[in-house]
């Protein structure tokens, strides 16, 4: 079977920064895969090269077997991505919003409206579908995010943080959404810091660190099979953080100035 994504040695600079070094994966359609990594590891940038939204300086890339180029317009059809940012058209409805969505991706304009009122019924939003987004708290953005990203029914599924400000009713319906998504053979492509979340949702995690690849596996692969551990242990240790106990202490001190030497802490 071939692989949904594979990347081959992918290596990316920016501004004279290598923010991806060699990196290779690959992952299979029917799994969740927890992407994972410190601020600035290079995870979005990942993304939008797979997404086709910059090139690579080196690598290949390829999508269900094909190798693929930025410009490359077919493949796209049958990606979904849910960002992080809710930059949203402020000025649109709920409903106007995902309809156009859909209708880019070429679904007819009747069928389209029809879809979306029936997801955001499903989803507890029908009393705001055709309000304006300008009025729609930070969850109900996220919601009408993923709506948008899923309703051309992708078989690969970008999310990064799609779980920020949705309360946790709704949490756990999207959960169990992506089960399914990932039960009717579609790849999910999980990018969070919500370590628990990684844990309990991933088939596969792969865990970056300054631009190269930490571990790749099963969450009881990584662990080792070891009772006691768990993803946010083993994400301090590979990416050499240990000193939490010792920032917060710190960080206290100079706020209540209870360190006798709190007011020189920061000349470092
Ligand atoms: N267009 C760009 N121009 C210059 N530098 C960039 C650009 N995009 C990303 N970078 C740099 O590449 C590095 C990796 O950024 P990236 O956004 O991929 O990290 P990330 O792992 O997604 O981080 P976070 O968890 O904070 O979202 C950072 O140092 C960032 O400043």
């Amino acid at each position: 079977m071939d692989y949904s994504i594979e990347l081959r040695n992918i290596g990316k600079i920016f501004d004279e920064k290598v923010v991806l070094r060699n990196l290779s994966f690959a992952v299979q359609p029917g799994k969740i895969i927890g992407y994972i990594g410190p601020n600035g590891a290079g995870k979005s940038t990942t993304i939008k090269l797979i997404m086709g939204l910059i090139e690579p300086d080196t690598g290949e890339i390829y999508i269900n077997g094909e190798l693929i180029h930025a410009g490359d317009q077919e493949y796209k059809k049958h990606i979904g991505y849910v960002p992080e940012a809710s930059d949203v058209f402020e000025v649109l409805t709920a409903v106007e919003y995902i309809t156009f969505i859909a209708e880019l991706y070429g679904i007819d304009a009747t069928e389209a409206e029809m879809k979306t009122r029936q997801l955001l019924d499903v989803l507890g939003l029908s009393a705001s579908a055709d309000k304006r987004l300008a009025t729609f708290s930070k969850g109900m953005r996220q919601i009408v995010l993923l709506i948008g990203a899923l309703i051309h029914n992708p078989d690969i599924i970008f999310l990064d943080e799609p779980l920020n400000g949705i309360d946790a009713n709704t949490v756990l319906v999207i959960e169990e959404i992506l089960g399914k998504l990932r039960d009717e053979g579609k790849t999910i492509f999980y990018s969070s810091h919500i370590m628990d979340v990684v844990q309990r949702l991933s088939d596969q995690i792969l865990m970056l660190n300054n631009g190269a690849i930490a571990a790749n596996g099963t969450y009881q692969e990584l662990v080792n099979n070891d009772q006691n551990a768990s993803l946010q242990s083993l994400f301090n240790d590979l990416t050499g953080f240990q000193e939490h106990g010792e920032k917060a202490t710190e960080f206290v001190n100079i706020v209540t100035g209870g360190a006798p030497d709190a007011a020189t802490v920061s000349e470092e």
